[in-house]
């Protein structure tokens, strides 16, 4: 490990500046953007299609170079952090994830712990449990002895998350971690990413598009809009009316859940 990566413990991850111009497109998908994602909470990136948040996750997990700007974690800047180093630090759960079908979701789950494990050593104790809490966690447990060719939409995307959660990392990025799944399953993952971040202290970043979802488990909304950051803050005061109607070009009437006593936001297409 490089020794300058234990130096400090700062705030999060910071973004400075930053653009992102992939070769072939007209404009920058990313537009000097900046933002601030602290630690120790639950965050929830939003916004419409194509405005840029699979980018920025991508820039943060350096699976892109950004063209101008910086990205720092813990005040460290991150393309100083070798791969296996970041592994230990950040876990992603991507979007549509292919499973290579000749594994058992077990040895999928099990990939997880490469980052933490010497080359060509095998499954430790540690390894192996912290594996099997992550399937748990997940509802996958009972999956463990299946080819991944055979699994479904939603428990492959389940297992993806498993293999995450085995990475044991401080943060967690998710992007659209609900999409395949069904509504039980849903409440379900979040409940655990909740878990998560209130037993463990780890910090969640999820790309979500169901608004209902963000506000009830996130504590923090990040909300995109044309490769830049629209708002970022606390999730009642960035989910107004005014900045969701801004950024979706749709009608919200905000209602308050009589069960939970959090506001829910029902969208009208605007000719109703
Ligand atoms: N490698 C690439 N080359 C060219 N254009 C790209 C590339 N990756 C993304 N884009 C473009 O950048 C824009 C933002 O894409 P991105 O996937 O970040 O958006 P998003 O907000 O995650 O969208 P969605 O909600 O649809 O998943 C889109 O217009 C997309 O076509």
């Amino acid at each position: 490990m490089n020794k300058n990566l234990n130096k400090t413990e700062g705030k999060g991850i910071v973004v400075e500046s930053l653009s992102w111009h992939p070769p072939k497109n007209e404009k920058p998908v990313l537009n000097n953007l900046n933002c601030l994602i602290e630690k120790g909470n639950i965050y929830g990136i939003i916004g419409p299609n194509g405005s840029g948040k699979t980018s920025l996750v991508k820039n943060i997990l350096r699976f892109i170079e950004p063209e101008d700007g910086n990205i720092t974690l813990d005040e460290i800047n991150l393309k100083h952090y070798k791969r296996r180093d970041l592994a230990k630090k950040i876990a992603l759960v991507p979007q549509n994830t292919v499973l290579d079908s000749s594994f058992r979701t077990y040895d999928i789950v099990m990939m997880g712990r490469i980052p933490h494990q010497k080359r060509f050593a095998n499954a430790s104790e540690t390894d192996s449990d912290m594996v099997q809490k992550a399937m748990l966690l997940t509802d996958c447990y009972q999956l463990q002895d299946k080819s991944v060719a055979t699994l479904s939409g939603g428990e492959s995307q389940r297992v993806v998350t498993a293999r995450a959660i085995a990475q044991d990392t401080q943060w967690l990025i998710l992007d659209e971690p609900t999409s395949s799944l069904d509504i039980k399953h849903q409440l379900e993952l979040m409940d655990s990413l909740k878990k998560l971040n209130e037993k463990k202290g780890k910090t969640i970043i999820a790309v979500l598009h169901d608004i209902n979802i963000a506000a009830a488990y996130c504590n923090r909304i990040i909300m995109m809009k044309n490769g830049q950051i629209h708002s970022n803050g606390k999730t009642e005061e960035v989910l107004t009316k005014e900045n969701l109607n801004n950024v979706y070009e749709v009608d919200f009437e905000i209602l308050e859940n009589t069960r939970t006593g959090k506001k829910y936001y029902v969208p009208y297409a605007n000719d109703r």
